[in-house]
């Protein structure tokens, strides 16, 4: 296969193709396995108006439900969450110098939380802003395992323009700047197009890492 040019997708909005070795995003498999069994499990979430979430979601530093962070998974079983490991953090600091070409914007970033959801073949994510953090700070995302449709649009509506992107398993996307408060969602997944050794026979996994802004 070529390989995939990275791509500035909207202002501030950069996909890098391929930054995770496979064995980066087996070690990342291993983890969201430990990490889901506890404190807190993986769970679909549940919006205010009856909803459900399709993704099944674990947080680390900060739980999220819509539309706040709490230390707690009151949502859940009230467990504390897991810490953020530093070298999760480091990871993503990694991320934004490269995406950017910006060795201060790397150093600079200080990500304390992350969001890791998991995707079955049926699970989608509409359209969205991530805006519950009180940060301007990048968001940086990772994808492992199955291919999807990953849909970047702008600030201010749900629709046109936006521009659809392939995140295939190993990719980077960060949004910051004037698009981190883009809406961006996951249309659709595609099955069985992920490799198996990264550690995940089916499905696929999405790691975003934020700053919340908050203080204890
Ligand atoms: O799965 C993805 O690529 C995006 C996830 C996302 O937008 C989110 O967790 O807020
Ligand atoms: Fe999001």
């Amino acid at each position: 296969m070529l390989p995939r040019p990275r791509a500035t997708v909207a202002p501030g909005a950069v996909h890098v193709p391929g930054w995770l070795t496979t064995q980066r995003q087996a070690q990342l498999v291993t983890a969201c396995r430990e990490w889901g069994r506890g404190p807190v499990p993986f769970r679909h979430t549940r919006l205010p108006r009856g909803g459900v979430m399709s993704v099944r979601t674990v947080c680390l530093g900060w739980h999220w439900r819509p539309y706040r962070y709490t230390r707690t998974a009151d949502d859940v079983n009230g467990g504390r969450v897991a810490a953020l490991p530093d070298w999760l953090t480091e990871l993503g600091r990694r991320a934004v110098a490269e995406a950017y070409d910006d060795p201060a914007a790397g150093r600079a970033y200080a990500p304390d939380t992350a969001l890791v959801n998991f995707y079955d073949a049926q699970a989608r994510m509409g359209m969205h802003r991530d805006q519950d953090e009180c940060s301007e700070a990048p968001v940086v995302s990772l994808s492992i395992g199955d291919s999807c449709v990953f849909r970047f649009g702008n600030p201010d509506t749900r629709g046109q323009p936006y521009s659809d992107v392939e995140l295939v398993s190993g990719d980077l996307f960060v949004f910051g700047g004037p698009s981190r408060f883009a809406y961006h969602g996951v249309p659709r997944v595609r099955p069985d197009t992920g490799d198996p050794a990264t550690g995940l026979a089916s499905g696929r996994l999405n790691i975003t890492l934020r700053v919340t802004g908050l203080a204890d």
